[in-house]
């Protein structure tokens, strides 16, 4: 795993250009990654480095953004995004995953997309780059983890719809998001022996059945197989009280039932250095916790501290993984 961080572009119509700009600035060619977009949507007067080969990303970042040219069908719009971009950013996703896989890249890194405009503009069947980067790669099961220095927190369920948690919350499920968490939290993040806290689905953890059956009927038996094989799991837990200071304290990941109840403590907590990371992919992927916001493209506003972090962790993980492969 050598050469830079790829960073995809995502929506050029949100606040990816600048900010790949400010952490180009950041970065610098200390932790080198290469732009893969449209130099003509950097904000004006971006130093611009153009490459063919990402092995020069490193040399590039001396002289500017460094970027691997993919044409858009015309400018952006900050805080409009066009169908016509639509197909675009989804290839430029699907490039670079080519890079990382053919091993032109160290790790993936993804600024955001604006998921209804790619469903709109090009049909997108994703609802997120977690699912997306999961089909491109062949893999049956990822897990979404978002990290910062104050907590680590993972969704079971991704991007469903509240309704239909309970039915796609399945032993199964939890059990193998268990698993990817735990590993993880050995390889990429150096804890030998991970504490993992679980939550439960409804208001406190069932209250013993009487607000649902769900800690009854699948958490707590599903724990406790993996308890007896030697898993270091908390829980079901309430999840109104399992991410205050103390709780925090006792351990390394908190497994969550669904999207919200995961990513409201974190985003609350740390929403300027919270990393998003897809587990269980043949590859790194890292992105900022935050989206396109629109409401602020253009103007010079946006806080480019959780896009560095997403990227130093990148690198971070590339070189764990590069030292742990024998
Ligand atoms: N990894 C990805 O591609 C992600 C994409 N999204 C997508 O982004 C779009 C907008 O989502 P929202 O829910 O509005 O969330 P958002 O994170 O884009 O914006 C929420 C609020 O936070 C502010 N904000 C976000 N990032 C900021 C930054 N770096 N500096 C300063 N202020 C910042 C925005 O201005 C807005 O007021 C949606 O289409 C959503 O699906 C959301 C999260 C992750
Ligand atoms: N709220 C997190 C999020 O939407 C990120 O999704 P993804 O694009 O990384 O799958």
């Amino acid at each position: 795993m050598t050469g830079p961080v790829a960073l995809c572009c995502g929506e050029p119509a949100g606040i990816g250009p600048e900010l790949a700009a400010k952490a180009w600035r950041a970065l610098g060619s200390d932790l080198p990654f290469v732009l893969i977009g449209d130099p003509s949507h950097l904000p004006p007067g971006t130093p611009v480095a153009e490459i063919t080969d990402p092995a020069l990303a490193a040399d590039a970042a001396r002289r500017g953004v460094p970027v691997l040219r993919h044409d858009f069908p015309g400018p952006a719009t900050p805080g409009t995004p066009e169908p016509r971009h639509a197909q675009t950013v989804i290839d430029v996703i699907a490039r670079g995953v080519d890079l990382v896989r053919s091993g032109q890249a160290r790790a993936l890194c993804t600024a955001p997309i604006h998921k209804k405009a790619l469903q709109d503009g090009a049909g997108f069947r994703y609802p997120g780059h977690t699912e997306y980067l999961a089909a491109l790669a062949g893999t049956a099961r990822v897990v979404m983890m978002l990290a910062s220095p104050a907590l680590r927190v993972v969704p079971t369920t991704i991007h469903i719809p509240l309704a239909q948690v309970p039915r796609a919350l399945t032993a199964e499920l939890l059990q193998d998001t268990l698993r990817i968490t735990h590993q993880a939290l050995i390889r990429d993040f150096g804890i030998p022996r991970p504490r993992i806290a679980v939550a439960g689905l409804n208001p406190h953890a069932g209250e013993g059945g009487a607000m649902g059956r769900e800690e009854i009927d699948l958490i707590a038996p599903l724990l406790e197989r993996m308890r007896a094989e030697g898993f270091d799991l908390q829980g079901p837990i309430s999840a109104d009280t399992m991410f205050h200071e103390r709780a925090r304290a006792t351990y390394d990941a908190a497994v969550c039932m669904y999207h919200d109840q995961a990513l409201i403590p974190i985003k609350t907590l740390d929403f300027d250095r919270g990393v998003n990371i897809t587990l269980g992919l043949p590859f790194i992927r890292t992105s900022p916790d935050h989206g396109t916001a629109m409401d602020i493209a253009g103007r010079d506003l946006a806080n480019p501290s959780s896009m560095i972090e997403a990227l130093k962790m990148a690198h971070t993980m590339g070189a764990a993984r590069a030292a742990a492969t024998p």
